[in-house]
């Protein structure tokens, strides 16, 4: 499964990896959205960062059990130590790294994440990157950077990585859930 800083790519690239090598894709907020039927601002609207936090949990755990998945992960599942532990057992964890002034440029003009909805965004994605950047790299098996690879590029970065991890070569690489003992 993929994870890193919002913006850095997991739903973009989790799709076309997911694509490329046959394999079922799940994002995870787009799970939580349509089994609740709200949007992720409305999640956080109403039941504040901690209840999206609590259902992004809970379905973590459950997915996770599902083989023959890329899970595109949404970029806070790090804080949780119970999510880092989950992500650690279960398949292969690749972590997309990008800089926070690339993230900048993405998501410059994003009203979809709540956590950008402030009056310092920039500020705020430095913030989260220094903060979070730690637990990714605690948690990955493979570093993938972006730095500011255009999507096809990053993809052919990762299966790279991928096939070095399967052969055992290269300090890491991401493997598809249902690959892992391919
Ligand atoms: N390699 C890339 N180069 C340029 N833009 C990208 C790249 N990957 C993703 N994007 C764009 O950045 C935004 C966030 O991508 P997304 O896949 O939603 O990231 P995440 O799920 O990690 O938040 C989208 O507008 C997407 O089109
Ligand atoms: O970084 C975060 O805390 C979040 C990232 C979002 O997913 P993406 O990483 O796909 O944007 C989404 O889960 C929510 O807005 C919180
Ligand atoms: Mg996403």
């Amino acid at each position: 499964m993929f994870i890193g800083m919002m913006g850095a790519g997991k739903t973009t690239l989790g799709r076309s990896y997911a694509a490329r090598h046959g394999l079922a894709f799940i994002d995870s907020d787009q799970e939580l959205e349509a089994r609740t039927g709200v949007s992720i601002p409305t999640i956080f609207a109403v039941e504040g960062e901690e209840g999206f936090r609590e259902r992004e949990a809970r379905m973590l755990a459950e997915l996770l059990g599902r083989e023959d998945l890329v899970l595109a992960t949404g970029g806070g599942v790090v804080l949780r130590p119970e999510n880092r532990a989950q992500l650690r057992r279960r398949g292969i964890v690749v972590y997309l790294h990008v800089p926070p002034e690339v993230l900048w440029e993405r998501l410059r003009h994003d009203r979809h994440r709540p956590l950008l909805q402030v009056p310092q965004p920039r500020q705020r994605i430095f913030e989260l990157y220094a903060q979070r950047d730690p637990l990714y790299r605690e948690v990955a098996d493979v570093v993938v950077d972006g730095g500011r690879l255009k999507p096809a590029a990053m993809l052919a970065r990762v299966e790279e990585a991928v096939r070095d991890y399967r052969s055992g070569k290269g300090e890491g690489a991401v493997v598809a859930e249902g690959e892992r003992d391919a």
